[in-house]
């Protein structure tokens, strides 16, 4: 029996794993969740799953919810960044699921870790503003970091254990988002809802955004360097719109290993909570034949977003801390109508190149320079309103 704890488990990844959860009663068992402000959601969870503790990120929406337990009163209600990490230590657990968004999830993740959970990941954030000291102290406790994330699930089941230095490179695939034919002309013409509106998949707004700038892919590049502790010269991204392809590996001789399937999270979710074993899910097969498998190079110049995160990735230590930090102000910004999108990777690219990265940092320095690329970003976004 699997016993989890779901951080940001009214979100998309958060609601799918309920959903698996409700497919394996006898190998699931949800004893913690964590969500942000959708209060009326969370009451609901815990009348179906019962989990044993709950936090909400305000006082008063714990308040509330204590108010409406009813016979679910034993149910603990904590609130806040206190709250937060209780959930990811909470005792009893094995695992826990981490589908925050943002680099919020960074800190209880590595309280996770330190209390000796296994990590189901989904919240890319976490390894790219800290993939060296999360996976240094998921060592030193001995325990994994299994990848959730649909490209991270495919390389790890076609690597099934393989030596990394039997890998050529890694191929991430891309479905390029809503705007990949786009014009440069149109693409200083793109509005939230255009960017809310991706051709495959049903995500939160921030990855949703991401994916449509190619960030998303960027932080994916960094993500499977430090789960798959490979160069990022062997790391290669093609578009691949149908996302049928979930990755590739391409080993040494030459052969090439894909794992294929639906567009639906609840297979990677399923398989990082009950792998090794496959199982039979809600998940159904690919319709055969499959047409149509098309491949294309990303446009770098259209979406500088990639170049930048292979960039950050390179300078290491504190650079993809801030060139995260920088994205998600600017991705807000953009979802508040307050910058057009092609704006987004020029404030992360100016926050990115005044930024000199240290490197070997511990939680407190990466969470300082987060904090300052926040407000460097910020300032530029007023700027930028102001032109
Ligand atoms: N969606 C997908 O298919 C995929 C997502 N991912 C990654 O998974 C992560 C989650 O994505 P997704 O589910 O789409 O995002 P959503 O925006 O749908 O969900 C985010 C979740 O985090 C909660 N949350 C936000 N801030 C806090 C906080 N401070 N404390 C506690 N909870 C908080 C939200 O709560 P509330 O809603 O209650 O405010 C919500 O439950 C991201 O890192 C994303 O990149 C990776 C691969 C695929
Ligand atoms: C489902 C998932 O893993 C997302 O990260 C997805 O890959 C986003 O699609 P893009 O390929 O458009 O970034
Ligand atoms: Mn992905």
């Amino acid at each position: 029996m699997k016993k989890i704890a779901i951080l940001g488990s009214t979100g998309s990844i958060g609601r799918k794993t309920l959903q698996v959860a409700d497919n394996f009663p006898a190998e699931i068992q949800v004893l913690a969740l964590a969500a942000g402000r959708n209060r009326e959601l969370l009451l609901e969870q815990v009348k179906r799953y019962k989990p044993r503790l709950i936090s909400v990120h305000r006082e008063e929406d714990a308040r509330w919810l204590r108010d409406k337990l009813g016979e679910y009163r034993e149910v603990e209600v904590l609130s806040g960044r206190e709250g937060l990490l209780a959930v990811a230590i909470f005792p009893g657990t094995d695992t826990v699921l981490t589908a925050i968004s943002g680099a919020a999830g960074l800190e209880p993740t590595i309280n996770a870790i330190r209390a000796g959970k296994h990590i189901a990941l989904a919240n890319k954030e976490t390894l790219v503003a800290a993939g060296e000291l999360v996976t240094g102290l998921a060592r030193q406790y001995g325990v994994s970091i299994i990848p959730v994330d649909s490209e991270h699930s495919a390389v790890w089941q076609c690597l099934n254990g393989e030596d990394i230095a039997s890998v050529a490179r890694i191929i991430l695939t891309a479905s390029g988002g809503p705007f990949r034919n786009f014009s440069p002309g149109q693409m200083a013409g793109i509005s939230p809802a255009m960017a809310l509106k991706h051709p495959n998949w049903q995500m939160g707004a921030k990855i949703t955004v991401d994916s449509a700038t190619l960030m998303n892919k960027g932080l994916e590049v960094i993500e499977a360097r430090w789960l798959f502790d490979v160069d990022y010269d062997k790391i290669d991204v093609v578009i691949h719109p149908q996302s049928i392809i979930h990755s590739m590996v391409e080993f040494v001789d030459g052969s090439v290993l894909a794992q294929m399937g639906v567009p639906d999270m609840a297979l990677p979710i399923q398989y990082a909570l009950l792998h090794p074993r496959r199982v039979d899910g809600s998940v159904p097969g690919l319709q055969w034949p499959v047409r149509d498998l098309t491949f294309e190079e990303p446009d770098r110049e259209r979406f500088p977003s990639l170049a930048l995160a292979y960039e950050a990735g390179r300078a290491g230590g504190t650079m993809p801390a801030v060139m995260n930090a920088a994205n998600e102000v600017a991705v807000a910004a953009f979802l508040a109508g307050k910058i057009c999108f092609t704006a987004i990777p020029e404030i992360v690219a100016t926050v990115m190149h005044g930024h000199s990265p240290q490197q070997y940092c511990s939680l407190e320095e990466i969470l300082d320079v987060d904090s300052r690329a926040r407000r460097k970003a910020a300032g530029l976004v007023d700027l930028w309103r102001a032109r």
